[in-house]
């Protein structure tokens, strides 16, 4: 006891010293003060390296119980998860054995298999190099070592050039020419697509949840802004019951004023046939049909069951066949439902599959209240990838715990590459109370900007629309990236 006393009387003694002096370095910036200083640091530093190495003395740091969730007791946790096991976070790729409806094992790390790290990786390959944004010349073949993953839909392309390691439009770190690193660079950035879908959700999920209604006139040049911005999926509008969604009651006019922009996709939501007929009578050419993981949910979102709910989709998309209209689906609470808790994976496989196969192109997995962390996400994945293609599958987040940057970033490496947001974090759904806006579209564009991966948005646009609508409904952005713009005068569309 008195040992240890001595050794944070010291460790104390020693700080104190040495910020001391930095104080007076820093006042009078004279060498004979520096001089002094340099060595009083190095005595300090004696002195701290001795409190750490000593085993007989030990000093032990805790970690603060901040770290304890607050009266999260009911969400879902990796342990929680029935019949997935645990995804080790330094695993190789995962291999997904579908035994059925939902079952599916996770092969946990081994490189022996034959999912094993070195066989997913292919070897140096002379391809022309396609891109051409790089720092560095790319022209001089001689140090430039190339690994690409061609395995998945348009993954991410990686390597090392003159020893420093990029992806494919920016260097990381300098100098090393450790094959470790590579091998490191090669793990975290494989799945990582080289072009993401971003599904703009904002006039519709986003709008719907507001307590005032929008003027339809902002609501049609909110629509414009964004076509402007490259997007190519702007989700218009709902055609549901007005009575339960007063906010989209004017789904009609809107569709009307804009489904007439070129090259770019509107869908709109239709719960049943009612919803399908009005939509398409108003000009839409693509809609979305919405299901959920949760029973409570689905009664309180739509009135009805999950079973039930699929019969009037199972209407819908047999219509819109007819038609060769494009059906999306949704599936909501696919972590957590602010009734049930948690919501297992295996229910979220089950109605994700029944969508698939009734005909919608896409699944969109919607975290709708915004609980999901990477930890409960990746099994979530894994479970719908054993029964629905990963290139069918769309992630949907809402940000309520600050975790969507993190999660969309696992469900690329996972392979996803269709991402829905809305933009300046607008959203939340009338029956899920406490939920948050989805991602911000700016910050999600920012993130994939920073990895090099292509979306053809542009962000100084898109940061102008969200200064538009975010004007409009008098409160600042929910886009962290569109604050940080805000604040420091950055040309967006360089970054
Ligand atoms: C599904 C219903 C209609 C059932 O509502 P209901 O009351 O059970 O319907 P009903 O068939 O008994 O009909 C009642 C009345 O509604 C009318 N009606 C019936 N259908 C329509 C329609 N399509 N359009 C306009 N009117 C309609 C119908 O004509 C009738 O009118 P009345 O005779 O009383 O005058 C209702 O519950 C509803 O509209 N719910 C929508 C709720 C909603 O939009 N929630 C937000 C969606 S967000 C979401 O789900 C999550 C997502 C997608 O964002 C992803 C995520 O974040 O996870």
């Amino acid at each position: 006891m008195s040992c240890q006393l001595y050794e944070f009387t010291s460790l104390a003694v020693a700080l104190s010293f040495e910020s001391m002096v930095m104080v007076m370095v820093g006042r009078k910036g004279d060498v004979y003060w520096k001089a002094f200083g340099s060595s009083l640091m190095a005595l300090n530093r004696w002195v701290l390296s001795i409190s750490f190495a000593s085993p007989l003395l030990p000093i032990q740091f805790t970690m603060s119980s901040l770290e304890e969730p607050l009266g999260l007791d009911k969400l879902p946790s990796m342990s929680t998860m029935d019949r997935i096991q645990r995804f080790s976070s330094g695993a190789c790729r995962p291999r997904v054995d579908n035994l059925g409806m939902g079952n599916c094992w996770i092969e946990g790390r081994s490189c022996s298999t034959s999912n094993s790290c070195d066989e997913d990786r292919e070897e140096y390959t002379a391809e022309t190099f396609p891109w051409r944004r790089q720092t560095r010349d790319m022209s001089r073949g001689d140090s430039f070592n190339h690994k690409s993953v061609t395995k998945g839909r348009n993954s991410m392309k990686f390597g090392m050039i003159d020893n420093s390691f990029y992806t494919s439009d920016y260097q990381y770190s300098p100098k090393s020419n450790s094959k470790n690193m590579q091998d490191m660079a090669y793990k975290f950035m494989k799945g990582i697509p080289t072009f993401v879908k971003i599904v703009e959700v904002g006039p519709r999920d986003g709008l719907q949840n507001e307590k005032n209604i929008i003027p339809t006139a902002v609501k049609i040049e909110l629509i414009h802004r964004l076509a402007s911005t490259g997007l190519s999926v702007i989700e218009a509008t709902s055609f549901v019951s007005p009575k339960w969604v007063p906010q989209l009651a004017d789904a009609k006019d809107v569709m009307q004023a804009v489904h007439k922009l070129g090259g770019i996709r509107l869908p709109v939501l239709t719960p049943n046939l009612k919803g399908f007929e009005a939509a398409i009578a108003a000009g839409a050419r693509e809609v979305a049909v919405f299901a959920s993981a949760s029973e409570s949910f689905s009664k309180s979102n739509i009135n009805c069951s999950i079973e039930d709910s699929l019969v009037h989709y199972r209407a819908v998309t047999h219509a819109a066949k007819e038609l060769s209209i494009p059906v999306r689906g949704y599936v909501s609470c696919v972590i957590g439902c602010p009734v049930e808790g948690p919501i297992s994976p295996s229910k979220v496989a089950y109605v994700a599959k029944e969508l698939y196969d009734m005909g919608c192109f896409e699944i969109s997995l919607g975290d709708t209240i915004g609980i999901g962390t990477p930890g409960t996400v990746v099994p979530m994945l894994l479970a719908v990838m054993a029964v629905v293609p990963v290139e069918k599958l769309a992630v949907h987040f809402h940000d309520t715990y600050g975790q969507s940057l993190p999660n969309i970033l696992m469900s690329l490496q996972m392979g996803i590459s269709a991402v829905d947001s809305s933009v300046s974090g607008l959203g939340g759904c009338p029956y899920a109370k406490g939920a948050s806006g989805n991602v911000a579209t700016e910050d999600v564009v920012y993130m994939l900007n920073g990895l090099g991966v292509k979306t053809n948005v542009d962000l100084g646009k898109l940061l102008s629309a969200g200064e538009f609508i975010s004007k409009h409904l008098g409160r600042p952005s929910g886009s962290k990236a569109a604050i940080a713009f805000g604040r420091v005068t950055a040309d967006a569309s360089k970054i």
